[in-house]
């Protein structure tokens, strides 16, 4: 049948150009998948993410989960419904995500010209768009190799884990894909970088004379002490961030690494950013900056928590405090995706192995199946 053009053919190609970085050509394009959580673009949207959260039991195991799991979504709903409302209506996760893919692919195809074109798509473990609706856009696209890219910098089960075993779980759809994996990138230089000039940036706020006196107080999502005990390198990792942040900063300010975002009542690593506030204003401590260091955009974490919530708390206590921006639109943190990215490639062209070393050992603790059979299956370049 030949292929007429009309003005919804061209007003879809024009938003598919827009999707899809590169231009369409003969060349099957290299496609690197953006693993993220993804959070409700809409207010509305929140109860599916929430029980899409719940019933992941990489995430959160509990007994009875496809029974509990929609109950404890369907209480949770009306506050964090409140929480998306309260920042404008919505996650801005996918916007920022797409802009930050597509930034990188395009940057790939001039500094790594060989596996052009690149592709980026996005892949959110519980809103849209979900890995199976990406595994059939990139047959769509005659996607026959593809790199499956954490934006998590720092690697837990729990979150890059999680990605990876719902990937692992749909290899039927991604069936004659040749897959390696970008696992953790915490000390990248480029990241390292473009968190450091947000820090500054930060700091200009405050008068120069007192600046060096200025707490830099990173805040982390923490997590349940059973998963750190079980040996999840994700602490480790953050701390090796902030460690490599701090050197490139020439450790010019004090600084701690807290942790927030807790939920339940189970232990949670500490010490938490709500404390460690509060104890800063009791030992004396005037000006703050908060550093968000364990995810790439704006979410109810930094938008909420951090600014609604810590920041005001943080004021009735003396404290004047400015948050690092996060990473979003920054055009150094898109160059060092690119950078990261193309390092793996050309790795990989010359013989290195889809996946890292450290991404093969398996917390010493872990007995869920699907993670070493997930491991496997990408060693293997994701064939059976
Ligand atoms: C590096 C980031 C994150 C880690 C590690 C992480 C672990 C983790 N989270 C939960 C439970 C919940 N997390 C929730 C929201 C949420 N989590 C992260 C990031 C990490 N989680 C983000 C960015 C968000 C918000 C998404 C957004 O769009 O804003 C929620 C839902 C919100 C709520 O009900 O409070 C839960 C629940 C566990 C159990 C866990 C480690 C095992
Ligand atoms: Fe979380
Ligand atoms: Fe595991």
């Amino acid at each position: 049948m030949a292929f007429r053009t009309t003005p919804l053919s061209r007003a879809l190609s024009r938003s598919y150009a827009t999707l899809h970085n590169s231009p369409p050509s003969g060349k099957s394009p290299t496609a690197i998948v953006m693993l993220n959580m993804g959070g409700p673009a809409t207010v509305p949207e929140t109860h599916d993410f929430l029980k899409n959260l719940f019933s992941d039991r990489d995430l959160i195991p509990l007994p009875f989960q496809s029974l509990l799991a929609p109950l404890i979504a369907k209480r949770r709903t009306p506050q964090i419904e409140a929480q998306y409302a309260a920042i404008g209506g919505g996650s801005p996760i996918l916007r920022w995500s797409e802009t930050q893919g597509e930034g990188m692919a395009k940057l790939l195809d001039e500094i790594h010209p060989e596996t052009a074109p690149h592709r980026s798509y996005v892949a959110f473990r519980y809103v849209r768009p979900l890995t199976e609706a990406v595994a059939k856009q990139m047959k769509a696209d005659g996607v026959k190799r593809a790199i499956a890219f954490t934006q998590y910098p720092q690697y837990s089960c729990s979150t890059t884990g999680s990605s990876l075993n719902e990937i692992y779980r749909k290899a039927g759809d991604f069936d004659g894909i040749e897959w390696s994996v970008i696992d953790r990138w915490g000390t990248h230089p480029g990241f390292v970088e473009a968190v450091a000039q947000n820090i500054e940036a930060a700091l200009q706020k405050f008068p120069e004379e007192s600046r060096a006196e200025t707490v830099l107080l990173f805040s982390a999502h923490s997590l349940p002490m059973s998963v750190v005990n079980r040996g999840d390198p994700y602490v480790l990792e953050v701390s090796a961030t902030v460690s490599a942040v701090m050197d490139r900063l020439r450790h010019a300010n004090p600084y701690r690494l807290v942790w927030q975002s807790q939920v339940g009542p189970s232990a949670w690593m500490g010490m938490q950013t709500s404390d460690a506030i509060k104890g800063l204003a009791r030992l004396g401590k005037k000006q703050v900056v908060l550093v968000p260091i364990a995810f790439t955009s704006d979410h109810i974490e930094t938008l909420y928590e951090l600014d609604l919530e810590y920041v005001k708390e943080a004021k009735e206590l003396g404290i004047n405090v400015h948050r690092a921006e996060s990473l979003n639109g920054s055009p150094v943190f898109v160059r060092a995706l690119a950078d990261i990215a193309a390092k793996h490639l050309k790795d990989y062209t010359s013989g290195s192995g889809p996946t890292s070393l450290q991404m093969g050992l398996r917390c010493p603790g872990c007995t869920n199946e699907t993670c070493g059979k997930q491991k496997n299956w990408f060693a293997r370049g994701g064939r059976a």
